[in-house]
């Protein structure tokens, strides 16, 4: 916890994403934690909302006269509602890591046909892609950040150095989350009795993430479509991707392997494991866990990717990006 150092607004801090920014943000070494702001917990305590986030800070209703004299700003509202503020933020010079889909995608017809009418899309060609394995450098310069979906974050993760070696040809991700990926505020398909001891997938052919995944693997190799699948699972916290992969030549296990051991060498948040990753393994980390091996009957490669989708798959990995984008140490608060 600092006394001194960049001050950090966190605005929507009543939602689960916003109130572990926060929680991250209070104990951080080196930020300041500034407002937390909400508009229908206004007055509440964050303590009330999350006691174990152990963050006793009141939440106030965001006004940029009284609140905008920060330093930089998560946003953790839902797309759409995020982008107007992030405007208003990065006009009074704070810079801005946002959560939503707002700003992840660089082509404003495909967000406009998976999303709503943007808000600000003159501000798309200034956003960099928050996810700091690919975009370290341009992180350091930015002041607006896009933070990545949660399961794009796994995916682009568990299939990066397979895109970069040109060897992706046929991709299919099967992914897993648990509930709190759906945000707050529970639903007819996330409430307990429809998700408890059920796995469902949903968003089947027409997910928002499919081509946030496509963009950013397209980005590293050749155009890729990709085939993705979401399913909700009886978790609260967590997020699997089982990605089944055809590959351009005959590439062996240990070659494979070795491509990923020296894509992620020096990496502090990517973890190459000998066995498949479990949800349990990486639960309240900024890591992403990978194995990766290749079937010996479909000579397929299978790459298997966890996260926690709030810590990894969010919360923490705007942290990590706001580290780069102040010029602390990347594991700074996160360690
Ligand atoms: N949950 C996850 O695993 C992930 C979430 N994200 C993204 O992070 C963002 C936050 O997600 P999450 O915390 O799960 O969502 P929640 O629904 O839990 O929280 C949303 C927050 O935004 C506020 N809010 C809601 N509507 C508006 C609005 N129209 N204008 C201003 N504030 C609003 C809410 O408080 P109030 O209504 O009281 O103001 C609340 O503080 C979203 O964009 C989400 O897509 C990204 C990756 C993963
Ligand atoms: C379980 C669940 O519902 N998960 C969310 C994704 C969470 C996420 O990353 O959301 P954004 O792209 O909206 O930021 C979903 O599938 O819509």
């Amino acid at each position: 916890m600092a006394d001194a150092g960049p001050r950090v607004l966190v605005a929507g801090a009543s939602g689960f994403a916003g109130a572990l920014a926060a929680r991250l943000v209070e104990r951080h070494p080196r930020f300041v934690l500034g407002p937390v702001t909400s508009r229908s917990d206004a007055g509440t305590s964050l303590d009330v909302l999350y006691p174990h986030h152990r963050v006793g800070r009141e939440l106030e209703v965001l006004d940029l006269d009284r609140h905008g004299d920060v330093d930089a700003a998560i946003v953790a509202y839902p797309h759409g509602a995020s982008a107007p503020v992030v405007a208003e933020l990065l006009g009074r010079g704070v810079k801005v890591v946002d959560l939503s889909a707002d700003f992840r995608l660089r082509d404003l017809a495909v967000y406009e046909e998976y999303y709503v009418p943007h808000p600000h899309p003159e501000l798309l060609g200034d956003a960099v892609y928050g996810l700091p394995e690919l975009y370290r450098d341009a992180l350091r310069g930015t002041s607006l950040v896009a933070g990545p979906g949660c399961y794009p974050t796994a995916a682009i993760l568990t299939l990066a150095p397979l895109a970069r070696a040109g060897l992706l040809d046929d991709v299919v991700i099967d992914a897993k989350s648990g509930v709190s990926g759906a945000g707050r505020a529970a639903t007819a398909k996330t409430h307990f009795v429809s998700v408890d001891e059920n796995v469902s997938p949903y968003g089947v052919g027409t997910h928002r993430h499919a081509p946030e995944i496509d963009q950013e693997l397209g980005a590293l190799g050749a155009p890729v479509t990709v085939t993705f699948t979401p399913h909700l699972v009886p978790l609260d916290q967590g997020e699997l991707v089982s990605c089944y992969v055809r590959v351009a030549g005959d590439a062996e296990p240990g070659d494979i392997v070795a491509l990923y051991e020296q894509a992620y060498a020096g990496e502090p948040f990517v973890e190459l494991s000998s066995r498949p990753p479990g949800v349990r393994d990486v639960r309240e980390t900024n890591v992403c866990r990978i194995h990766v091996t290749i079937d010996p009957r479909s000579r397929k490669v299978l790459a298997f990717g966890a996260i926690d989708n709030l810590w990894k798959g969010t919360s923490s990995q705007a942290v990590q990006s706001l580290n780069l984008m102040f010029g602390f140490g990347e594991t700074e608060g996160l360690a």
